[in-house]
């Protein structure tokens, strides 16, 4: 059985992503302040009256609520949390060592998933505490396997792949905003342009995973002798592009190390 704690953005892209995978929603069993939110996954999933009835009724149970609320929460529920159950934690920030020192002993695994994971496309990344059996952790990863692409990691890197696959989706929306309004000033409508920007930045993503060249080698490849690409690239060099992009990773990955001032 499978439970859920919060079914916001997180939450239940993670719940629609099972659920769409084929998972039955009757084997999960979800509580949120907020109970339409939890009908919003999906009107089949049990809905608890609280978090302690979620963790009654469940083996894994993931904790999507936001960091500030974590110590609350462990806190509220430790005393139901036997040792056969397995609490998944994924809030920014939030180590497995401060939820052992809330709730001691007990099988703790820790992943980073994106909200890409609503149409299974997410990346997750995954580290856990020594309490685990080989077993339970292919039974994990295997159920999210079902959302994305599942990568195991040494979770000294966890705050790093946040900023990175975390955060990411939000800094390519962004990407995406600037470059469509860029289309409608040369005359594209704004939704041919989401269409066009989005199927171009999947094409590129997907040439460099597949041909495992160098990015700079594909640049090169787009980038013809005083051609107009170049114009673009020199630009964008000028305005510091590559700088931005590394300090807004670097920012997120300290902000992610400022737990308490996480909202
Ligand atoms: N949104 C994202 O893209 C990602 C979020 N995360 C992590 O996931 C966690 C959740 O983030 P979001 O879903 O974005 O936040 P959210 O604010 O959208 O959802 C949190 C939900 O928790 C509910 N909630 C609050 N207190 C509760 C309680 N005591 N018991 C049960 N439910 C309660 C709220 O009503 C809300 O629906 C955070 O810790 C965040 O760091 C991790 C990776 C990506
Ligand atoms: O903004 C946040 O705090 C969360 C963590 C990673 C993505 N969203």
């Amino acid at each position: 059985m499978l439970g859920f704690i919060g079914c916001g953005n997180m939450g239940s892209a993670i719940i629609k992503g099972i659920i769409d995978s084929g998972i039955d929603p009757k084997n999960m069993y979800a509580y949120d302040h907020h109970k339409e939110k939890i009908l919003n996954t999906n009107s089949k999933i049990n809905i608890c009256s609280n978090n302690i009835e979620v963790v009654n009724k469940s083996k894994y149970i993931f904790l999507a609520i936001k960091p500030h609320l974590y110590n609350e929460v462990l806190q509220a529920i430790k005393d139901h949390l036997t040792y056969d159950k397995i609490i998944i934690i994924m809030a920014a920030g939030y180590t497995i060592k401060q939820a052992e020192e809330i709730i001691g002993n007990k099988k703790i695994v820790r992943i980073m998933p994106n909200t890409p994971a609503l149409i299974k496309q997410g990346f997750i990344t995954i580290s856990y505490n020594n309490k685990l059996s080989i077993e339970e952790k292919n039974i994990i990863i295997n159920l999210l396997k079902n959302i994305g692409t599942v990568k195991e990691i040494n979770e000294d890197l966890m705050n790093a792949y946040s900023s990175i696959t975390g955060s990411g989706p939000a800094f390519v929306y962004l990407f995406i905003e600037a470059m469509a309004d860029a289309a409608l000033l040369l005359g594209i409508p704004k939704k041919e342009a989401y269409e066009a920007i989005s199927t171009m930045i999947i094409g590129s993503a997907k040439l460099l995973l597949e041909t495992s060249k160098h990015p700079a080698e594909l640049r090169d490849m787009v980038t013809s002798p005083s051609g107009t690409t170049i114009e673009g690239i020199r630009t964008l060099e000028e305005k510091a592009f590559r700088s931005s992009i590394i300090e807004c990773v670097v920012n997120t990955y300290k902000k992610n190390l400022d737990i308490k001032n996480i909202r």
